[in-house]
């Protein structure tokens, strides 16, 4: 925009173009720094697309046809597909087509062709720009949103994986604390291990166990409404359980390991019967996430250790946590 400032003011004597140019090349220039800062607000984007618009709209006005001004319409499209979606990217796309073909029409030179010709030719080159780049858009979607499955969930399982815990625990890091929040009603992991998952796999074979882990997850999800179920390791799930005081914790582990206990799990022509051991870990802000695993894998290795199918309370015994 400065440079054509430059250009409109001294070579062309476009006074009015140039100054425009330069007051809202400026603004725009301090637009692209608040957001390089990463400091953006909503309304930054309508100014922004505001001054594009009256920047690209007012030499159109005022100069010749044959100046070309016109082609610069061409790229408003596409801009408001990108900066305010979809939707309302359509909207002004369909605003702006009515003072253009008005001035499209008025200023087309009849003498030597029809004037209806070149806004047949506009209208379709316009909505063409724009079709493009929404179709590119929701592909872009589309696919974005494929790879963050793939790279947050368990293929196996469907549950979500360690990247996607991890996330979720710089997000907690991250959230100002609540000055009302109960300390008791604080943030509770359960970890749960399935007990002695490899003598499944060698005495029914690993395509049942694959089948047992996959029915498991669909267990978990289905008690935590398809919430924060997350497997970390082979046969290690995780479950967050937000605002849960100590005892309401502890009930709801012990009745998940009760329902795996009286679950059948049948596959592959087998009824199968598993236990699971669950080590429950409160999540303690600023502690880091290998930390966090490290604190969470002793606690469920307390509960191996006391004799699996059971639920343990991190250093306490589960008597005290009752
Ligand atoms: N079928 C199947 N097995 C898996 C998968 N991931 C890990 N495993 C198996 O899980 C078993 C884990 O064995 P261990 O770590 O010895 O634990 P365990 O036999 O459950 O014994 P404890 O945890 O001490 O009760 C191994 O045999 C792994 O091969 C998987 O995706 N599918």
């Amino acid at each position: 925009m400065i440079f054509f400032c430059f250009f409109n003011i001294v070579l062309l004597k476009q006074l009015s173009i140039g100054i425009l140019e330069a007051v809202f090349g400026l603004l725009n220039l301090g637009i692209f720094y608040l957001a390089y800062q990463g400091k953006t607000k909503p309304w930054h984007k309508c100014l922004l697309l505001g001054s594009i618009t009256i920047t690209v709209l007012y030499p159109f006005y005022l100069a010749d046809l044959r100046a070309g001004s016109i082609y610069w319409l061409l790229l408003l499209p596409p801009l408001y597909c990108l900066l305010v979606g979809a939707k309302r990217g359509l909207f002004c796309t369909i605003l702006l087509s009515f003072p253009v073909l008005i001035l499209l029409f008025i200023k087309s030179d009849s003498e030597s062709y029809f004037s209806y010709r070149s806004v047949i030719n506009f209208v379709l080159a316009y909505f063409l720009s724009y079709a493009i780049c929404y179709l590119y858009e929701t592909q872009y979607d589309k696919n974005s949103q494929r790879l963050q499955e793939m790279a947050f969930r368990d293929p196996l399982t469907g549950a979500k994986n360690r990247h996607s815990l991890k996330l979720f625990f710089d997000g907690f890091n991250k959230k100002p604390l609540d000055p009302f929040q109960q300390e008791e009603e604080e943030t509770r992991l359960l970890i749960i291990d399935i007990d002695y998952f490899k003598s499944v796999n060698d005495e029914f074979g690993h395509d049942a166990g694959d089948a047992i882990l996959i029915e498991m997850t669909e267990l978990l999800q289905y008690h935590t409404d398809n919430q924060h179920v997350y497997r970390i390791g082979g046969e290690e799930f995780l479950i967050v359980l937000e605002q849960y005081c100590q005892k309401q914790a502890y009930n709801f582990a012990e009745s998940i390991r009760q329902n795996i206990e009286n679950t059948i799990f049948r596959t592959h022509q087998q009824n199968i019967k598993i236990t699971v051991s669950i080590g429950i870990a409160q999540l303690i802000k600023g502690q880091s996430f290998r930390e966090f695993l490290r604190v969470a894998d002793k606690n469920l290795y307390s509960a191996k250790n006391q004799g699996r199918n059971l639920v343990h309370y991190g250093a306490m015994s589960v008597t005290e946590v009752i």
